[in-house]
């Protein structure tokens, strides 16, 4: 566990080093009482009692109050403090790995999964970092010292003792077995609660379209009962462990009375040492009964801290030795296959440059690997074999981040924050000022649209954009990408059918965003193909042809035919 916990912390673990001694020397003061006891229990065995004895163990214990006050609240406040920055820098630094991995992580674990790790498993790791351990390490630290004491009185009663302290910890390890196997069940039924409601909630147009509510809440409805099981069968399996443990650490106290009280008739034991290991029995099964209440708060540790170690091991998306940043953003790809899944190939020997300052269309049919180009080119994945350069530089020898934040993106489907209108566009350069958001949106144009809505700017667009119409949330995705400024961008067109004014006005955004910059457009409409400096027809991941529009009309091969297609479907629309 210390291990595991070195692991997710790392040397910040190093603050918690000074609390964690002041909690001890409260443990070790709280140990005065137990002394003050045995002395007074001698006092009146051997007739020595006094008011003077009185007012000087009274004195003692005031002072240990007091010392014990000074430490607990100076210790446990430290500890709370540092435990909850430590875990704040956790989180954060889960937050950028969860950034720098590969998209494969996200799309093979579940919403539920991620959500999972994100909230319960940080906040059960949490919960034992900034309360528990504390009490842990304090309840460890005085059985051990109580058992080095009870050695030092009498070996054979500390033998005694140790019989019980080692039973329950037989019994601790075989709960924490039940806990993980019960604890990785309650987890996965957590996973698809998660993933069940936002399927509910982010489907529910669909579902209430097929006339599905009823049955999706059935689905619903079902993991909500099966968490419930679970829940019940997770703390009815723990439960008589930590009951067991509790009376097992009650009957010590008992044991030692009955094999002390066989001594003493042996007369091998003084009546003194008597006294003595029976007041420090009461005060190890003290400790260890605390410990019991509180081992419940234990059960996810483990599970929790497994799955965080599991996804901080996850492989970033590396570099192998910063280059100097690209001078010139010209993109070329050397031969390029990929696949998601091994011995599925996606690309199959791409070859390709598109020139700094022009624009490349990819066209071809649905599957046929046109996003997965651009995503290569934004190093979501990395290619499995083959080579790509942005201005002569191998985009695996970039910074991922400074890559990026020379790319701007805009796909068909917008995600809006759910913030205000200012704050998503300015996402595209978080520095800008006012001015310059507003610049950006005019030139998106959707100044117009925007300063009608009640609250203008400052209008709060509701999560992922649900009170805009798709043409404005479009439109406000390219005023973000157009404030980015980034000297590439990669643009998936909009397939859903615009009105004309719609997609009017999108393409005059999409003109201020894309001059003078390295586009790369996976292209739906006719005008954009036609006024493109390179077009590349993909076909099952090679590449079918390549050229201007002009010179592959002229070959009269796919593209030719897939022009023929377009025009006749837009003369449909006409
Ligand atoms: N994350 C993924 N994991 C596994 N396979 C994927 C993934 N994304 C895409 N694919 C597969 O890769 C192939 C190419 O997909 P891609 O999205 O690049 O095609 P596309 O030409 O952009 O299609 P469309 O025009 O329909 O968007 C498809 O067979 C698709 O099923």
């Amino acid at each position: 566990m210390i291990g595991t916990i070195r692991l997710l912390l790392g040397k910040d673990i190093r603050r918690l080093w000074p609390p964690i001694g002041l909690m001890m020397l409260d443990a070790l003061i709280s140990m005065v009482f137990y002394g003050v006891l045995y002395l007074l229990i001698l006092d009146l065995m051997n007739a020595t009692f006094s008011l003077h004895k009185l007012g000087l163990y009274t004195l003692v214990l005031l002072a240990a109050f007091l010392l014990r006050c000074a430490a607990t609240a100076t210790g446990y406040t430290m500890y709370h403090v540092l435990g909850s920055d430590i875990i704040k820098t956790m989180r954060l630094n889960l937050g950028n790995h969860l950034k720098n991995l590969y998209l494969g992580y996200f799309d093979k674990n579940s919403m539920g999964h991620l959500l999972g790790v994100m909230t319960h498993d940080v906040a059960d790791f949490e919960r034992v970092i900034t309360h528990y351990m504390g009490d842990l390490i304090k309840a460890v630290f005085l059985s051990v010292y109580l058992v080095a004491v009870a050695f030092w009185i009498d070996y054979r009663l500390a033998l005694v003792q140790l019989t019980f302290i080692l039973g329950g910890l037989l019994i601790l390890w075989a709960a924490s077995r039940v806990v993980t196997r019960l604890g990785i069940r309650k987890r996965r039924v957590i996973g698809q609660v998660v993933s069940r409601i936002v399927e509910y909630i982010s489907g529910i147009r669909v579902f209430k379209a097929f006339n599905q509510t009823g049955s999706r809440f059935q689905r619903l409805e079902q993991s909500f009962r099966s968490f419930k099981r679970e829940s019940i069968i997770l703390e009815a399996g723990i439960a008589p462990f930590v009951m067991v443990f509790a009376i097992l650490a009650d009957l010590g106290f008992p044991l030692v009375m009955i094999s002390g009280a066989g001594l003493l008739l042996e007369q091998t034991l003084t009546k003194e040492l008597f006294v003595i290991f029976l007041i420090q029995s009461l005060a190890l099964s003290n400790v260890l009964k605390a410990f019991s209440g509180q081992y419940h708060e234990f059960r996810y540790f483990e599970l929790a801290a497994r799955r965080l170690v599991d996804t901080y091991a996850r492989p970033e998306i590396g570099f192998a030795a910063e280059a100097l940043p690209p001078e010139r953003y010209d993109i070329e790809f050397r031969d390029v296959s990929f696949a998601y899944e091994p011995g599925t190939p996606v690309l199959k020997n791409i070859r390709f440059v598109a020139k700094e300052g022009t624009t490349t269309a990819l066209v071809g049919s649905s599957g046929s690997g046109k996003t997965t180009v651009t995503s290569l080119i934004a190093r979501f994945w990395d290619v499995t074999s083959g080579r790509i350069f942005i201005g002569g530089r191998d985009i695996r020898d970039l910074n991922p981040d400074r890559l990026l934040a020379k790319i701007s993106m805009v796909f068909q489907d917008v995600y809006l924050l759910n913030d205000t209108i200012y704050n998503n566009i300015k996402i595209g350069a978080p520095d800008a000022g006012r001015e310059e958001v507003i610049r950006a949106a005019e030139l998106a144009h959707c100044r117009q649209f925007i300063e009608k809505l009640p609250g203008g700017f400052d209008t709060l667009v509701g999560e992922g954009g649900s009170t805009l119409s798709g043409g404005e949330k479009q439109r406000l995705s390219i005023a973000r990408a157009i404030i980015k400024n980034a000297p590439i961008v990669l643009l998936d067109e909009a397939t859903a059918s615009l009105d004309a004014d719609n997609e009017h006005e999108i393409h005059r955004s999409l003109q201020q965003l894309t001059t003078g910059k390295t586009v790369v457009v996976i292209a739906h409409r006719l005008n954009t193909i036609r006024d493109a400096d390179q077009i590349i027809v993909l076909e099952e991941g090679g590449i079918a042809e390549k050229g201007s529009h002009r010179e592959l009309l002229a070959g009269g091969g796919a593209y030719c035919r897939m022009v023929g297609t377009l025009a006749a479907a837009k003369s449909w629309k006409i």
